[in-house]
């Protein structure tokens, strides 16, 4: 393979993730797979959805045996840029205003949980309460009549 030792950026590796030159980031150690996506058992679709970004946990996950790894050696053509590469670009939190959004509308929904029952337990019972209260009067001076 050429192009041994060759310093990738991340912008220019990732330009290289089709069928015609895939190249896969394992590692910080970009690997060219273009000849060996037809050759690869675990198919050439992982391949190519697994170039243009880190594929590292791909490749680890998949418990590849040791000749896999040293089927690497091979396809090593260089390294990446680590100066690139943001940190932690895979799992950017969810932005703040949605959180809050979110957060203010559970609360209402459980307070509205809370006291629509609450309304009704009350609406209902005060009325009821002064009509016994007025008929026990009423029956009470029935009675004394
Ligand atoms: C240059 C990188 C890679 C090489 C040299 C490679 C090589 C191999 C080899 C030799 C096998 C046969 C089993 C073994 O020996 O472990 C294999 C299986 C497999 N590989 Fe890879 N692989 C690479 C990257 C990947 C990536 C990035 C993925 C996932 C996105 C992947 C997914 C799989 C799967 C799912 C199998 C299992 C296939 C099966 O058992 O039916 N491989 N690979």
């Amino acid at each position: 393979m050429g192009g041994e030792g060759k310093v990738y950026t991340l912008a220019e590796f990732s330009q290289h993730n089709n069928a015609k030159d895939c190249r896969l980031l394992i590692g910080g150690k970009v690997y060219n797979v273009t000849k060996f996506l037809e050759d690869h058992p675990g198919g050439d679709e992982v391949l190519l959805s697994a170039s243009g970004k880190d594929a590292t946990d791909d490749f680890e996950d998949v418990g590849h045996s040791s000749s896999a790894r040293a089927m690497l050696d091979e396809l090593y053509v260089g390294d990446i840029d680590a100066s690139t590469i943001p940190t932690k670009t895979k799992y950017t939190p969810p932005n703040h205003p949605h959180y809050e959004q979110d957060k203010t509308s559970e609360f209402v929904v459980k307070l509205l949980q809370f006291l629509v029952p609450l309304l009704i337990l009350v609406s209902a019972s005060i009325p009821n309460h002064q009509l016994k209260h007025r008929d026990h009067k009423r029956s009470w001076q029935d009675s004394s009549q």
